[in-house]
């Protein structure tokens, strides 16, 4: 892809996401890693439903800006992420209703705040650490995300939101929307008597992959 492409697929994905109510406002941010090292970030402050390809950010790795403007304060914990594991190419940032619900609890298990019922979470996600709260754009954020990076593909922030990784944004944007109808499905079935999947039937989704 250029990196038109991927500015205009940015763009697009953002939009989608924030026209089915993924986001609202200014909130949630979205980045990629591009060729040479370098990083698209949206812009801080920007809704995601008007984005634009040439005022995205682009990013050397230390966080200096190249071109586009201001980025998102959470470019911090973003690019973290990037340096701890190569394997990650993209993350999504949200707000988005149902998780952050979730990230409001109080006695969430700190490994996992959602135990697995259905495949497709196993299979994108596989568990949800959460990480302390901390303010918006806190740099404490990147610290712990970083000391967690290479154990899961998705963290949630309490009290604020969730952060999800992918292999490009398609799939990091697919992990979201799979993880947001999770925690939307765990407040449907809140006082039903839940089958939660086995740890076999887990291990053997997670043996084979998506
Ligand atoms: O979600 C947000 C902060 O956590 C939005 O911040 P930005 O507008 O700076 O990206
Ligand atoms: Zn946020």
């Amino acid at each position: 892809m250029t990196e038109l492409e991927q500015k205009n697929q940015m763009v697009a994905l953002a939009a989608s996401l924030f026209n089915r109510g993924y986001s609202v406002g200014g909130a949630g941010n979205l980045s990629c890693r591009l060729d040479g090292g370098r990083f698209l970030v949206t812009p801080t402050g920007s809704s995601l439903g008007r984005l634009t390809a040439e005022r995205l950010s682009v990013l050397d790795s230390d966080g200096n800006l190249l071109a586009g403007d201001k980025p998102s304060k959470e470019s911090v914990f973003h690019l973290a992420l990037y340096r701890k594991n190569p394997a990650c190419n993209a993350i999504v940032h949200l707000h988005s209703t149902y998780l952050t619900a979730l990230s409001c609890l109080q006695g969430l298990d700190p490994a996992n705040a959602l135990k697995a019922f259905t495949p497709y979470y196993v299979m994108r996600v596989g568990a949800l650490p959460v990480i302390p709260y901390y303010r918006p754009g806190h740099p404490d954020i990147a610290r712990e995300l970083e000391a967690r990076a290479l154990t899961g593909r998705a963290f949630l922030l309490a009290n604020h939101g969730v952060v999800v990784t992918g292999s490009d944004l398609t799939d990091a944007v697919d992990n979201t929307e799979e993880l947001e109808e999770t925690a939307r499905l765990h407040f449907i079935l809140r006082g039903e008597n839940i089958r939660y999947l086995t740890d076999d039937e887990v291990n053997d989704l997670k043996n084979r992959g998506k």
